[in-house]
């Protein structure tokens, strides 16, 4: 990427299942941008979890966690901060949602195969999931809805997380 291009910062909004890739992304554009001298600001989903572990999993609990850290999003962006946003966000409802608030929103679909995420299993959470032992599990007891539009969609099947990051930033220059 030239360094002259000067990127709009936007809310770069990673969707997809669990251990498709968002967060191994999302920490890779963070640096990226920051050292091209950008605002970042990175939220994330298991992150922000831990902080407010009342916060369940229902498609009504999903969708308000969502509105809240996408309105926060889109306040940040609105004050000239790249946001990136790293959550399952599993329902278009919701997304959607997010996109209307934000003056800029690009949304980028992880879109890396249940098989291939359930065979990672970076947690652990998937062969818990399978046993029976996690309720409401996206993708194995719980929908996912794949995007209608996205922006951009990863499949991190069979490329590294750099060629992520690069798919990402050539997006983001090649719009402006
Ligand atoms: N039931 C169930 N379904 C999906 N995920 C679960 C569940 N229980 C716990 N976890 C862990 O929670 C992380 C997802 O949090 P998010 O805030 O991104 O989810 S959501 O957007 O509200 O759907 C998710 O993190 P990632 O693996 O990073 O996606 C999981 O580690
Ligand atoms: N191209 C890639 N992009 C992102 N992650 C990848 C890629 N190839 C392999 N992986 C691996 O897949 C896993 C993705 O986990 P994670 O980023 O936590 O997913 P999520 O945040 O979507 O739950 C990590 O173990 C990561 O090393």
């Amino acid at each position: 990427m030239s360094e002259e291009k000067k990127l709009k910062p936007a809310v770069l909004w990673f969707t997809g299942l669990s251990g498709s890739g968002k967060s191994t992304i999302s920490e890779k554009v963070y640096p990226a941008l920051k050292e091209r001298g950008y605002r970042v600001e990175h939220l994330d989903g298991d992150a922000i979890r831990d902080i407010f572990p009342s916060t369940g999993f229902s498609k009504e609990e999903r969708n308000a966690h969502i509105r809240r850290v996408g309105y926060i999003a889109s306040r940040l962006q609105a004050h000239g901060v790249f946001v990136i946003g790293s959550f399952i966000s599993p329902y278009q409802e919701a997304r959607d949602f997010v996109r209307d608030l934000c003056e800029d929103f690009v949304e980028i679909y992880v879109s890396t195969p249940l098989e291939v995420c359930e065979e990672r299993d970076v947690k652990g959470l998937y062969a818990r999931a399978r046993k029976g032992e996690i309720d409401n599990f996206t993708g194995i007891s719980d929908p996912y809805e794949e995007p209608e539009n996205p922006e951009l969609e990863i499949d991190t099947t069979d490329i590294t997380p750099g060629e992520g990051v690069r798919m990402v930033l050539e997006y983001l220059e090649n719009r402006n």
